[in-house]
Order: structure tokens, then C-alpha cells, then sequence
């Protein structure tokens, strides 16, 4: 038989080529998304199951293959139980794809307002190394975590920021949160995280930044107490050590209106893990 090249082309094998990619993407979104969280364990033990029904199927134990899909059959209800926020959250994202979602110039311009009070606020506290957590309410409500904080419902500025976190006063331990550009309450108490990917100098305020971001997808801002350093978390990853460029950056990303901005800097935006603190440092002085 003749080797055609012509009959690569078909669009069969196109289908095909087009079928092996989505499912290596939504893999590796899948695998992403769940590094480092308490996902990774549960996936090696559905890998062990399947292990053992195949092994079981193979040598023909019968009782053993049987319990495995009684395992397999209610392990899948199990998991849509216990992971629910995560798919929840998950579906979100699919509905913020640009096909659903549109904004307008009003919006765009309360935005550049609410990132410039931010980095206000920012510079001034991370200079005189004063604590702050601030959480930007995104497409998840937070309800939950707001009834736990102080009602304020003000406009957003930098002065209020910084004067909700100064130290001893009655507001400034727990969250500022966020609401539709406002600030709607302080002193919130936010979900610590359990993740083992935390690095051990950081304490609770660090944690419960990572803990929301983890069950949302808020967008959360750390300013340290101890060392001026500027964290952000959003969807379980953390940004340490951000420059002014490096967060600013990734708020307009993340906020701003215009369209072309954001999926301009998306891809920058991802690559930021630990930005340059030495920098950082050099602002402080
Ligand atoms: N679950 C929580 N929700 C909201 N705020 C919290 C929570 N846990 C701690 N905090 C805030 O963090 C403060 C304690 O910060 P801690 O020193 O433990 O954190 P840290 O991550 O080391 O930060 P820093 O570098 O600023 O010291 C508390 O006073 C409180 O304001």
C-alpha cells in the first residue's frame, strides 16, 4: 500500500487532532488548578482505586472488582459533594469567558479609581510597613465573609484605607472587603488555608489571603506588617513580593475595562509568582 500524504488531511484525523488537544488543555487546566491544594491527594487515591480495578478485572477478583465499582459509583457523588465550591467556582470561570461578558466605559473608569485609592493606600502603608488585607469582591458574592465584618458601605480611597488599618484602632484587625467598587465592611474574618505550599515566615494574615482565594475567586491584596511586602492571591495561586509596576500591573489586567489591556497583560499577568522584593525594598527607602 502507497504512503498518500494528501491522505493526512482529512477531517477525520483533523477531528481527531482537535479532540486530543481540548482534552490535553482541560488536563492541564485541571492540573493546574488543583497544585498544591488537597486535590493532589485525592487524585492519587481515585489513580490507586482505578489501579486496583484494573489489577482486579485482569486476575479476575471478582469481589474485590465489585467493591471497586461500588467505590468508583458513589465516590462520584461523594466528590461532586465535597468539591462543590471548587466546581461552582469553576463554572464561573467559563461564564467570565469573554463570550459572555461585557463592560462598559463608566465601569472602566470607577475601576482606574478603585486601583488608584489601592496604590495609595499600598504605597503609604508598605512604606511604614503597616498590616492590611483587602479582598475585591469578583463574580463569587461574599456574602458570608461580609456578615462577619463591621458594615461601612463608603466610597473607596486611599485615606480611608489607610486610616482603617492604622494599628490599635477598632477596625483594623481582619479584612476590608470590596463590594461593586465600595467598601462595604472592615474587620472581616476571612478562612484561613490549610495548603502545605505556604511558605513558613508567613503567618495568618498571609493565610487567610490564600484561604479566600482558595473557596472564591476574589482577588485579595496583603500589605505586610513585618516586612512591607506586597502579596496578592486570586484562584489559590499567591503573587509574593510585588513591585509597584508588578501589582498595578496586574490589577489593570485583572480590572480595568478595556478589553485590549487586559488580554494584553493576561499573559504577563500569569508568569508573576514571586515579583522582585529587592525592588520593593529600594521603594521602601
Ligand atoms: N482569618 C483572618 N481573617 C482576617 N484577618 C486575619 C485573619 N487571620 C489573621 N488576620 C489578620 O492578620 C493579623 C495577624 O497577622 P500575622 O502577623 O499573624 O500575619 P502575617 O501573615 O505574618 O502578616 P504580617 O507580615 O503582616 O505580620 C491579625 O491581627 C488580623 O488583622
Amino acid at each position: 500500500m502507497n504512503f498518500i500524504p494528501s491522505n493526512l488531511f482529512t477531517w477525520q484525523n483533523l477531528a481527531n487532532l482537535v479532540d486530543i488537544l481540548v482534552v490535553w488543555y482541560v488536563l492541564y487546566k485541571v492540573l493546574s488548578m488543583i497544585r498544591g491544594t488537597k486535590a493532589v491527594q485525592l487524585l492519587k487515591g481515585i489513580i490507586v482505586i482505578f489501579l486496583i480495578k484494573l489489577i482486579s478485572w485482569v486476575l479476575n477478583l471478582h469481589t474485590v472488582s465489585f467493591l471497586m465499582d461500588q467505590l468508583i459509583n458513589w465516590g462520584i457523588i461523594v466528590i461532586v459533594i465535597i468539591f462543590q465550591p471548587e466546581i461552582r467556582r469553576g463554572l464561573e470561570h467559563l461564564g467570565r469567558l469573554p463570550l459572555f461578558s461585557s463592560t462598559s466605559n463608566e465601569e472602566g473608569k470607577t475601576k482606574n479609581h478603585l486601583i488608584e485609592s489601592l496604590d495609595q493606600a499600598i504605597q503609604y502603608m508598605s512604606k511604614r510597613r503597616i498590616g492590611a488585607l483587602i479582598t475585591l469582591e469578583m463574580n463569587t458574592g461574599l456574602e458570608e465573609y461580609v456578615e462577619t465584618g463591621i458594615d461601612l458601605d463608603a466610597e473607596v480611597t486611599g485615606a480611608l484605607l489607610i486610616n482603617i488599618f492604622i494599628p490599635n484602632t477598632p477596625l483594623h484587625d481582619g479584612a476590608v472587603i470590596v463590594r461593586k467598587n465600595r467598601i462595604s465592611v472592615a474587620a472581616a474574618y476571612l478562612p484561613l488555608s490549610e495548603s502545605n505550599t505556604i511558605p513558613k515566615e508567613l503567618g495568618t494574615r498571609h493565610r487567610a489571603a490564600v484561604g479566600i482565594s482558595e473557596v472564591t475567586d476574589a482577588i485579595t491584596i496583603v500589605v505586610s506588617e513585618e516586612t512591607g511586602g506586597v502579596m496578592i492571591t486570586r484562584n489559590g495561586h499567591m503573587m509574593l513580593d510585588l513591585t509597584r509596576e508588578e501589582y498595578l500591573k496586574y490589577l489593570h489586567a485583572q480590572l480595568a475595562d478595556s478589553s485590549n489591556e487586559s488580554s494584553r497583560s493576561l499573559f504577563d499577568v500569569f508568569s508573576i509568582h514571586r515579583g522582585r522584593g529587592k525592588q520593593n525594598e529600594k521603594d521602601n527607602k
